[in-house]
């Protein structure tokens, strides 16, 4: 036990655990967490490092006496603390761009915007070597300019190092290093700022200053096994500690809650599980701070223990296990320990670096030490955060209440939430109307690590959506319509509209889960008749969805609704209007029509097995309005027609539609231009249609004339 934790060295250095692991990671140091121990020789090293770094500003060459390697690392830890520390200067100024404008004064006219985005230079006393941030590629000229050399000499080396790029060409980053250490100077990589992040959901969160940041309490979320205690935890540490300073004050459900312990505040995620932790985790959102593992002294490790174990590891987040139901008469803790240290979470009894507590949530046992001990875990996590400025949170819950709107549980993680503020939350805006504390009293202000529910808000927020307290409700509103427009404009990117011929290749790539189809039909009976059939043919890989039907024409209305909700148009019956075809086609919404409902059953079954192959495609020729009808002896009834678009062609198929119903589908018998038998008539001249097998055309009729032509199948 004497040998030094790594939180222990860390504070001795006056850094951050965190950091310390960094610089150990980089000299190659094994360690898993600031519980790690570390060798006499590691820790000697690395005090060596720093104290020689502080003072004396010496290359470090001098303190260890290792292979060009490790000389190489011990260097790259030199200049990299140099670099850190002199990009916190930099966040003094605020923002990013303030500092930089100031560096690059001496740029040349004009360049200083690209510039100041992509670089930044920092010299340093160690040894008179430069140090130079950039992106991942850089322009030649661009380079030459930061590097204070001349365009000439920098492809010259270029050329040395094999790689021929001109002036206005971009070299990678690799390339850019090798160049720079011919004019002794290190290239580091510019790390992507959390203000660059931001960017691109338009608001720029400032970064705090060190000296601003104060301690913050620890936010702590429950995971576990099924039945294994989460809930029953919860609640024991509720009941014993449950910040209940309104007389017979009534815990409010908001989502988290806080206890206090020796005077200091811990905030517990009232959602255990790892799901809810790893949903918020998938939406980039960091809450937790510490994770209970809870696990039943009669049960063990079981799958979902390892579930948890595994998210929490994957997240970071440090583990303190409770191993639960010690009350229980089949209670076996040290089964459990040796069950854990299958799975990695080494217990310190075990020689591990996690910490056990034995509890039994049901009778209250030693829950007080399990608080302890995460405040124990908090202060090595050195939590920090800034009280005095605009909030950021992140939220928890929230739902839509009857009475009082869109109302979000927030956990404020940096500044100070107040009522009145104006606020974005993802897409969500509005102005803190006002904000109930766990134990349900009204606050007016929230510090970080506060958990607290708010009204006021514009829409209900997801869970893991984070909240910017920003100048102004214009400012506010102005952002959520950005990043609305920004969604709407993403969906329309990446919507594939759904169509039976891809239909099968969507659903392989998760694209189709759903296959929404209009149902259009002569009558209200057919069109009932085939919701229901088109209903019965989903599978456990798509759900068939009739959303709509009707009687009628498809009208440019039933393609609006499909192009919406992606669905597909069948007709029985029926036509589309003229206007309909061309939306359909604008809109790429799949619109097939039947005669037979079975035959459109037929097609949908197989487009849903990959196997639809309908060889041939119906091609429109012409339409042509019935004017007047002529009984002709001998041979029946002929259509006098005014062809009103395309052309009619003799033997071509044709339909005959009446309000948008299709009455007949059969051939053209016979085509004439008075009285002679023509091969065609084109659009705006008239012309005698005779249709085989038929003589109940009517006047105002349309006449459609198609063919059908054999389609190849990718
Ligand atoms: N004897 C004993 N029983 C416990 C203890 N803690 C919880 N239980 C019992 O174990 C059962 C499950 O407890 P819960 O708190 O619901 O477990 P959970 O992990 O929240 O369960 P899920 O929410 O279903 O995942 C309940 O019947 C509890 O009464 C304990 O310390 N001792």
């Amino acid at each position: 036990m004497s040998k030094l934790r790594v939180y222990q060295l860390a504070k001795e250095l006056n850094i951050t655990s965190k950091a310390l692991i960094e610089k150990l990671k980089e000299l190659s140091v094994e360690v898993n967490n600031h519980m790690s121990t570390l060798e006499d020789e590691e820790a000697n090293l690395i005090i060596e490092l720093f104290t020689e770094d502080d003072h004396s500003k010496k290359p470090t060459k001098e303190v260890i006496h290792g292979t060009d390697e490790e000389e190489e690392l011990v260097k790259k830890v030199a200049s990299n603390k140099i670099v850190n520390t002199q990009s916190d200067n930099k966040n003094k100024g605020g923002k990013n761009h303030k500092g930089n404008a100031n560096k690059n004064k001496n740029n040349h006219k004009g360049r200083e915007s690209k510039l100041e985005e992509n670089m930044e230079i920092k010299e340093t006393n160690n040894n008179d070597m430069k140090i130079i941030e950039i992106d991942q590629k850089i322009v030649v000229k661009d380079f030459a300019e930061l590097l204070g050399k001349r365009v000439s000499d920098i492809i010259g080396k270029l050329i040395q190092v094999g790689v021929m790029a001109a002036m206005n060409q971009e070299i990678d980053f690799e390339t850019a290093a090798k160049v720079a250490k011919e004019f002794d100077v290190e290239v580091v990589e510019k790390a992507v700022s959390q203000d660059e992040e931001d960017e691109t959901d338009f608001i720029v969160i400032p970064e705090d200053d060190e000296k601003d940041l104060k301690p913050r309490p620890p936010v702590v979320t429950v995971m576990g096994h099924v039945d294994h205690g989460k809930t029953s935890l919860l609640d024991a540490i509720r009941n014993t500690k449950v910040t209940t300073r309104e007389a017979g004050g009534i815990t409010q459900h908001i989502g988290a809650s806080e206890v206090q312990v020796n005077g200091k505040k811990i905030v517990f995620l009232d959602t255990p599980g790892h799901e809810a932790f790893t949903a918020m985790r998938a939406r980039g959102a960091k809450v937790t701070d510490i994770a209970i593992l809870v696990v039943a002294a009669d049960d063990g490790v079981m799958p979902q223990t390892i579930e948890a174990i595994n998210h929490a590891k994957a997240a970071e987040v440090p583990i303190i296990v409770a191993v639960n139901k010690i009350d229980k008469p089949g209670a076996n803790p040290d089964r459990v320990k040796q069950e854990l240290s299958e799975h990695g979470v080494l217990i310190e009894e075990w020689g591990g670096e996690v910490i056990s507590v034995e509890v039994s949530a049901l009778q209250g046992l030693n829950i007080e030490e399990l608080l302890e001990m995460i405040l124990l875990v908090a202060e090595m996590e050195e939590l920090k955060a800034n009280p005095n400025r605009d909030a950021v949170g992140t939220v928890v819950e929230a739902q839509l209440d009857k009475g009082r709107g869109p109302v979000a549980t927030v956990l404020v993680q940096n500044g100070t939430l107040k009522v009145g503020d104006s606020v974005v939350i993802g897409t969500s805006h509005g102005r803190v109307r006002a904000m109930i504390s766990d134990t349900g009293k009204r606050v007016k202000s929230a510090t970080p690590s506060t958990a607290v529910e708010i009204t006021g808000l514009s829409d209900v927020p997801a869970a893991g959506d984070q909240l910017i307290a920003v100048a102004d409700d214009k400012m506010a509103r102005t952002i959520a319509e950005k990043r609305v427009n920004k969604i709407k404009e993403e969906q329309l990117k990446s919507s594939q509209k759904v169509s039976l011929d891809a239909l099968y290749s969507q659903m392989q790539a998760g694209e189709v889960k759903d296959l929404n189809i209009i149902v259009k039909a002569d009558v209200q009976g057919s069109v009932e008749a085939v919701k229901q059939s088109l209903a019965k043919l989903s599978t456990d890989k798509v759900i068939i969805r009739p959303i709509h039907g009707g009687v009628g024409a498809i009208t440019e209305t039933d393609v609006m609704l499909a192009s919406a909700s992606n669905a597909i148009i069948i007709g029985f019956n029926v036509r589309p209007t003229s206007g309909a075809t061309a939306l359909s086609q604008k809109e790429e919404v799949d619109l097939r029509t039947y005669r037979i409902i079975y035959k459109a059953l037929e097609d949908i079954e197989a487009a849903m097995k990959g196997m639809l192959d309908p060889e041939f495609k119906e091609v429109e020729l012409g339409k042509a309005q019935v004017r007047a009808t002529i009984k002709v002896p001998n041979v029946g009834l002929i259509a006098g027609c005014y062809v009103t678009e395309g052309k009619i062609v003799r033997n071509a198929q044709l339909r005959l539609v009446r309000d948008g119903i299709v009455i007949h589908e059969g051939n053209i018998g016979s085509l004439r231009r008075f009285k002679d038998d023509v091969k065609e008539v084109a659009t705006g001249y008239e012309c005698g249609i005779g249709i085989d097998h038929f003589n109940d055309v009517k006047e105002g009729d349309v006449i459609e004339a198609f063919k059908m032509e054999e389609i190849a199948r990718d």
